[in-house]
């Protein structure tokens, strides 16, 4: 009898496996690492097999039901990545390994995409008997690429045909996702400037050493970094090792892919959500086998399954989308650095505007180097920073939410025919509609957080789908004095077409790039077509390598200032710095104006002057003094259920269970706040509310909260206990 031992994707013991027997009709179908669907407590679960061993002499013993992918891409080292997920992120064994093998990939719907001829003309001559075939092939030859059915569609033949080429080996099946289409290598590549070139020598000296590493390349935007990538890139390469290339999200970054693709043409592969099952498979096939050497993708990518991995690449390494709002809760850039430990492998986090915690790990004789690029290419400078405060605006009776200096850049740069990026982190028409008699706030009755309005005269809620008319009579008093405040995306265009009739504008934001590829064919649009100004939110602040632009105006730059998060100053720096970062990258300098209500503000006034360590210094004492990252580091405990007394009651608990373990395991520094409403205190009908484990041993609270997870078990049936470790956002 063969038992297997399987990791199952339920909230369990942090490293609690369970036996079950592998039934005569599997074992073919069975290997170390299947995704399995097991039954557990009345359900079928899914799970995946870690080991062959007979079960402990009491266990209730069940069969496997089936066997959904007998190899999912996992290994011995990603397996060791598992289990550090588990000690890092407090998740279990099987909810870590579902992370890192992502959604089953489907082999057999790859194997019918994609035919190639594999003849030369010799064959081609053989045929003549066979006319049908000898045209099919020579269809094949011309087009390579076609899926079976196109073949046989285009050379005008029923399928037995191209079933017979397959059956002769005349054709062949590959694997090709659709992505990666041939593009042709450029072989010029530009000249390093002296600070790239001294940065490439440091990374390539410590790859040849083989030793794990980790860097911090702080380079100005516009300094070259991506270049310091790909040179690196090619020493990892000439060593027969593989590169993961992490981005923050793959389909704002066409540029970046075209860019490695001209580079590196058919060693990349890309891995991001929306992959079919079939190009999924395939890519990690590629991937698996070496064939694919450089992997570029978004957070998940962390997890590919390279036999040799040499270097992680983090560009814009301070995102938040590196970090899963999930269970596990993994920032990538941890993993990263775990799995370059094991594999002696470096790392490179890249960024204009590194997180506070990681600049300050690479101070000196902390864990990263700093390589530093202070300049921009060709000594291009850095845009010139306006700072316009509103307040002295409506002094001056202007009432557009474009204040006069914007407006008179806006008509130079028009006329010069140069482009402009006008950025609000904000989409919609308003965000708020507010009834003037009673003060009420138009708000989702779903979630805690009010409904921003749309052009098309919805009221939406940005966290559920709800939607409702905008009132024309205050629902709470009848009064029918109802107005809008604050502004979005749509209300900037809408002024835009005001103020500029004949000039044509662009969009982009959540509302308008729902359709897949519709980010890259608006980005193409703009760069290509007569459209001069681009109006968006965050999704336009990073990356973008446009050289006519050379206006950047920010709508408002108080909408990331007033967030209650203590990183709203530190996101603030980020998002202005990235986007003004945009301009003045060709020939023409840039020039970016600014519009704030709150002008003084150190976050503001140190990006116009591009200071980010002023920044950086300024902000540590603050987060030394109240003892926030990177000075301490957190632990958020979030509960949410339909009945807000269960979920009061279990945060109260854990409160109590916590306070207490914290004693018992005389680990004194440690403090625990809360309960309190998390930051949107209702979601989707569900109350939230979350207690805050906070500490200078990031070991020692993990242990603290740990112990309370295996004490609650499943205590609280009725409410949602999600744990993160490390928050990014609170
Ligand atoms: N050594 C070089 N010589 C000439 N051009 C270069 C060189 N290195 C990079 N470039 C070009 O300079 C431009 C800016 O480089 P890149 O986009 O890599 O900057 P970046 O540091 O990643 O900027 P950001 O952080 O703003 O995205 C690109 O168009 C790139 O092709
Ligand atoms: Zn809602």
């Amino acid at each position: 009898m063969l038992y297997a031992e399987v990791a199952v994707t339920v909230p369990v013991r942090l490293n609690q496996t369970f036996h079950y027997r592998v039934p005569e009709v599997l074992q073919q179908e069975l290997s170390r690492f299947s995704r399995v669907e097991v039954p557990f407590a009345n359900r079928v679960v899914q799970g995946f097999v870690i080991g062959f061993s007979p079960p402990p002499p009491t266990a209730k013993i069940k069969d496997i039901k089936r066997v959904i992918e007998k190899e999912p891409f996992l290994n011995e080292e990603l397996l060791i990545t598992a289990e550090w997920l588990v000690q890092r992120y407090l998740c279990s064994i099987g909810d870590a390994l579902q992370c890192i093998a992502g959604p089953p990939g489907s082999k057999k719907k790859y194997q019918e995409s994609v035919l190639v001829a594999a003849v030369d003309q010799n064959v081609l001559t053989g045929l003549v008997r066979a006319p049908k075939q000898k045209e099919t092939l020579e269809v094949a030859l011309a087009k390579p690429g076609l899926s079976k059915s196109e073949l046989a569609k285009l050379a005008g033949v029923s399928l037995s045909v191209v079933n017979t080429l397959l059956a002769k080996g005349y054709l062949k099946e590959i694997c090709q996702s659709q992505d990666s289409e041939a593009t042709p290598i450029q072989a010029k590549k530009p000249n390093l400037t002296k600070e790239q070139e001294d940065a490439v020598q440091q990374l390539r000296r410590v790859l040849q050493s083989a030793q794990p590493s980790a860097w911090l390349l702080y380079g100005v935007t516009g300094s070259g970094k991506t270049e310091v990538y790909l040179r690196t890139i090619e020493e990892v390469l000439r060593q027969q090792r593989q590169a993961i290339v992490l981005v923050p999200e793959i389909s704002l970054t066409p540029q970046m892919v075209e860019r490695f693709r001209s580079r590196f043409g058919s060693k990349i592969a890309l891995l991001h959500s929306a992959l079919s099952q079939g190009e999924r498979y395939a890519e990690k096939d590629r991937i698996k086998s070496g064939e694919a050497s450089v992997v570029l993708g978004a957070r998940s990518a962390i997890f590919a399954p390279v036999p040799n991995l040499g270097l992680v690449i983090i560009d814009e390494e301070h995102e938040t989308s590196y970090k899963q709002d999930e269970t596990p809760k993994y920032h990538a850039r941890e993993v990263a650095l775990q799995r370059a430990a094991q594999s002696g492998a470096a790392v490179i986090l890249g960024s204009a505007t590194p997180a506070m915690e990681s600049f300050c790990r690479a101070r000196p004789g902390g864990p990263y180097t700093l390589l530093t690029l202070t300049k921009r290419i060709e000594d291009r400078e850095l845009p010139k920073i306006q700072i316009v405060d509103l307040r002295q605006e409506l002094g001056l009776g202007n009432r557009s939410i474009f204040s006069l200096t914007l407006q008179r850049a806006l008509t130079r740069r028009l006329e010069r025919l140069e482009k402009c990026i006008l950025f609000l982190n904000r989409r919609g028409l308003a965000s708020i509609v507010v009834c003037r008699q009673c003060g009420q706030v138009m708000k989702c009755p779903h979630c805690d957080i009010s409904l921003t309005l749309h052009s098309d005269g919805w009221l939406k809620c940005h966290y559920c789908s709800y939607q409702t008319r905008s009132p024309v009579i205050c629902p709470h008093c009848s009064s029918r004095i109802i107005r809008s405040f604050g502004v979005g995306t749509q209300r900037v265009e809408e002024e835009m077409n005001r103020l500029f009739p004949t000039c044509k504008v662009l969009r982009m934001d959540a509302d308008t790039t729902t359709r897949k590829g519709s980010h890259k064919k608006l980005l193409e649009a703009f760069i290509h077509g007569d459209a001069q100004v681009l109006i968006g939110t965050q999704m336009i602040a990073k990356g973008l390598d446009i050289p006519q632009v050379t206006l950047v105006g920010v709508i408002s730059a108080d909408v990331t200032l007033h967030m209650p998060d203590f990183r709203a100053a530190e996101r603030t720096f980020q998002l202005l710095t990235q986007v003004a970062g945009r301009a003045g990258r060709g020939q023409t300098p840039g020039e970016v104006i600014i519009q704030t209500y709150d002008p003084e503000h150190f976050s503001i006034r140190t990006a116009q002057r591009h200071d980010y360590l002023k920044f950086y210094q300024k902000e540590m004492i603050t987060r030394q003094a109240l003892q926030y990252p990177p000075f301490s580091h957190l632990i958020r405990v979030l509960f949410s259920g339909i009945n807000e007394a269960d979920v009061l009651a279990a945060a109260h608990w854990w409160q109590g269970q916590l306070t207490t373990t914290k004693q018992s395991s005389g680990f004194q520094k440690i403090e625990i706040l809360g309960p309190a409403p998390a930051g949107i205190p209702k979601i989707k009908d569900r109350y939230r509310w979350q207690l805050i484990i906070k500490g200078s041993i990031s070991k020692e609270i993990r242990s603290v909260a740990a112990q309370v997870l295996e004490q609650a078990g499943l205590r609280f049936k009725q409410v949602a206990v999600s744990i993160d470790v490390d928050p990014v956002s609170m």
